[in-house]
């Protein structure tokens, strides 16, 4: 579903992320670790379409019956409006902080990406809500809940349209052991339940291979910090 070959961005002059090969298929998960520093995020945000590739012999996403798209030429003609419709087609994102609009409720912050695209799906964010432990909480503004709950709420807001492709920074680096693994098997269950293609950056290896996710790692090493992402190296 998402390809990426040769793709390259330099962050500073010590450090520059090469994804010689990376591929993930519909229904799969893959985990990517790695140090830190070692350029994890900046590879989730570059398949994102948010961070803008210096270099991309390669980078498409194909979905289902769709023509495949590619996300380089994308970049290559600036097209902001093409990649933003893109991501809210086909990508739900969580980030590391949660990213929650601070003024809407949990309600209305998991609803959000099914307003954006007109699209009505009544019980669909109280199905969420409920699925994640956030019931009776929907009406809560972010501050007012834990870092944990709201990391759970963007959990269910990258999920409520259904996307293609599922990308997760740090899920569950807020949450206690228990709440982590709860998580985790929610994140796979519903990505497996919706073909979804899932990738993951974590610390914790263990608790992705419990979940059956596959590793790729992100390493770093050289005297630049160059940074390499090869899924060959997974085991
Ligand atoms: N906005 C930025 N501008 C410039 N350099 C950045 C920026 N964000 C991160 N970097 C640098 O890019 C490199 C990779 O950072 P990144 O956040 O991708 O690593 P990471 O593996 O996700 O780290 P962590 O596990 O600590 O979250 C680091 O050297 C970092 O200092």
């Amino acid at each position: 579903m998402l390809t990426l070959d040769d793709v390259a961005l330099r962050r500073d002059a010590s450090f520059e992320l090469v994804v010689r090969h990376f591929a993930v298929a519909p229904g799969e998960a893959v985990a990517i670790v790695g140090q830190s520093g070692s350029g994890k995020s900046t590879c989730l945000d570059i398949m994102a379409g948010i961070l803008k590739p210096d270099r991309a012999q390669r980078f498409t996403f194909h979905h289902a019956e769709d023509a495949p798209i590619s996300l380089a030429d994308l970049w290559q003609r600036h097209d902001r409006g093409g990649l933003r419709n893109w991501r809210a087609r086909h990508l739900g994102y969580v980030l590391q902080t949660g990213g929650l609009v601070p003024f809407l409720s949990l309600a209305d912050n998991v609803g959000l990406p099914l307003r954006l695209l007109g699209r009505r799906e009544p019980g669909r964010v109280q199905e969420l809500l409920q699925a994640l432990g956030l019931d009776g909480l929907g009406r809560r503004k972010p501050r007012h809940v834990s870092i944990g709950q709201r990391q759970r709420a963007a959990l269910a807001r990258a999920l409520a349209a259904r996307p293609a492709l599922l990308l997760a920074d740090e899920p569950t680096a807020s949450l206690d052991r228990d709440s982590a693994e709860t998580v985790m098997g929610l994140l796979t269950s519903a990505a497996r339940r919706e073909n979804a293609a899932l990738v993951m950056v974590t610390h914790d290896r263990d608790l992705a291979v419990r979940h059956g996710l596959r590793i790729a790692t992100c390493a770093s090493g050289g005297a630049l910090g160059l940074s390499v992402l090869d899924d060959r190296e997974t085991n």
